[in-house]
């Protein structure tokens, strides 16, 4: 039977976050911003991430946050590499490491690789001198925190107690300040023991200093855990279904935004992620999904597995069919020929080119020897290069740059070619001067909208060729 005894929940103080990265980050960092009276700690052990954190260049781009850190740092926001003194101070550790998709061993190329979740909560047991709230911030697989308890229980000192919320992130990049701010709901998932409950309301104390308490949901642990791969594989699986529905509408003449805006104003399909893309990316959709087909599958439930499976099918499929439409439509061929790539970053607002359509694209062009001329606002062109060089194969750094030129605008990446792939949405793209751009190509001069971005009738009127995705095949 449930215990009906009451346990106060602490009233927290300190937070550590370990994992200084995109979530970490931004979460801790309006954390920080919106409770002055807690002390926040991220650490990391990226020294170099957490010098970038102390200067005045963050290591990653996303609207609003440097003012954010500027106004909290050293008041009550700290980065450092210093992990086992932040657990000792805080009684809430956000545990924010990476969870990539394993690359080798059981279940490679599925699972989540729970290694950096193991070693942070190894580090707690054997660090932590008093009792600590251990939250997964982290996409974690069902049941996670089971194997969490049960490492920190059998490796901590005696009469210490760990109490596991499940608490995963819901931020989008490009929008997370905002997303943090104003967050649909903040999900809180703990054991149902009084100990559990009395933990998961120290949490939603801390996010009620600005979040309103009735968009605190709080359930039990394996629902929150199972809650973040559903959420991520819903949104995946919209994009997904307008792209399969793009295909269609390219052979048929249909406009893909205008059946999006006809289906989206029916209130039980609504309107949002219903953009026809070249595909979605980012370091979440795709490693989600997979991750959620191999619980179905160890769960021995092979339909359910083939079903989410089928959403990551269709998004390589909607990829190699922009490549491939792009050759098609240059005569088959684009050996030695110019093509121009605007936008290199996995969605607008952001410099992560994590799983971005724009680099598989790229990868697609290199093998046919185009010669490749890329400009993104945000990407550092170290970071291009990286992306494009195929690893492990000899002297690819070096030669990767013989087929790819990193360019400091949209204009010079586009003179002188003969097609242009937009595959960013970003908003200054929308306002080039595609007149002078026009001019400086070589003729037929085309442009492939990735993103459905472009005026494709103004840009009739100037002469180019244009090819939209989900537009009919218009050349
Ligand atoms: N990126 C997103 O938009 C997003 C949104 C929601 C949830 N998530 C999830 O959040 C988690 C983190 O994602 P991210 O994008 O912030 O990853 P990231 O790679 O940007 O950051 C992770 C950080 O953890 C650090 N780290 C790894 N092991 C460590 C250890 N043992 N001790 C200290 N630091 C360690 C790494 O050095 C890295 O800086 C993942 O599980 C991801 O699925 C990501
Ligand atoms: O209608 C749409 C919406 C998005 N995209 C693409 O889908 C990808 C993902 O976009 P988005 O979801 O906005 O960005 P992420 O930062 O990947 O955020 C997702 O992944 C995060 C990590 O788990 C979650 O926290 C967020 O809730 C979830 O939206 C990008 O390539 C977008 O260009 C489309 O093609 N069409």
């Amino acid at each position: 039977m449930a215990s009906t005894q009451q346990i106060t929940p602490i009233k927290v103080q300190k937070i550590a976050c370990i994992g200084a990265g995109y979530v970490g980050g931004p979460t801790c960092s309006m954390i920080a911003y919106k409770c002055p009276h807690i002390q926040v700690t991220i650490v990391d052990v990226n020294q170099d991430r957490i010098n970038a954190w102390n200067s005045d260049s963050l290591p990653i781009y996303e609207p609003g946050l440097e003012a954010i850190v500027k106004e909290c740092r050293g008041r009550n926001l700290f980065f450092d590499t210093d992990i086992d003194k932040a657990i000792i101070e805080a009684d809430l550790i956000f545990v924010s490491v990476n969870t990539p998709t394993k690359k080798s061993g059981v279940g490679a190329g599925y699972a989540a690789d729970l290694f950096y979740v193991e070693l942070c909560t190894r580090r707690i047991a054997s660090v932590a001198t008093s009792s600590k709230i251990v939250v997964e911030k982290s996409t974690v697989p069902c049941r996670t925190a089971q194997s969490m308890r049960t490492i920190l229980e059998a490796n901590s000192r005696p009469g210490l107690r760990f109490d596991i919320l499940s608490n995963p992130e819901f931020l989008a990049e490009g929008t997370a300040i905002n997303d943090l701010a104003n967050p649909d709901r903040v999900l809180i998932g703990s054991l149902s023991t009084p100990e559990g409950r009395a933990a998961q309301l120290s949490l939603v104390d801390v996010y009620a200093n600005w979040v309103d308490r009735q968009r605190c949901i709080t359930t039990g642990l394996w629902s929150s855990e199972l809650t973040k791969l559903a959420a991520n594989a819903l949104l995946a699986q919209r994009i997904s279904s307008i792209n399969a529905l793009s295909a269609i509408c390219e052979v048929t003449g249909a406009d893909i935004d205008e059946v999006a805006h006809a289906c989206g104003i029916d209130s039980r399909i609504g309107p949002k992620f219903l953009k026809s893309s070249v595909g979605f990316g980012g370091s979440c959709f795709q490693k989600d999904i997979l991750n959620l087909v191999y619980l179905s599958e160890s769960l021995n439930l092979p339909e359910v597995a083939e079903y989410w499976k089928q959403v990551i099918t269709m998004n390589e499929y909607q990829k190699s069919r922009f490549a491939k439409n792009v050759v098609s439509s240059m005569f088959n061929t684009i050996t030695h020929k110019k093509l121009a790539v605007l936008g290199f970053a996995f969605k607008k607002d952001t410099g992560d080119t994590r799983e971005s359509p724009s680099a598989t694209v790229c990868r697609f062009f290199r093998q046919e020897n185009a010669r490749i001329s890329i400009y993104d606002p945000k990407v550092p062109e170290k970071q291009i290069f990286l992306d494009l060089t195929e690893p492990g194969v000899a002297d690819d750094s070096v030669a990767v740059k013989e087929h790819v030129k990193v360019c400091t605008s949209a204009m010079e990446a586009c003179t002188g070619a003969e097609g242009i792939c937009v595959l960013t949405e970003w908003d200054e793209f929308k306002s080039l001067d595609w007149e002078a751009i026009y001019e400086s190509m070589a003729k037929p001069a085309m442009v492939f909208d990735g993103r459905g971005i472009l005026d494709a009738d103004k840009l009739r009127s100037i002469g180019f060729k244009v090819f939209s995705i989900g537009k009919g095949v218009n050349l």
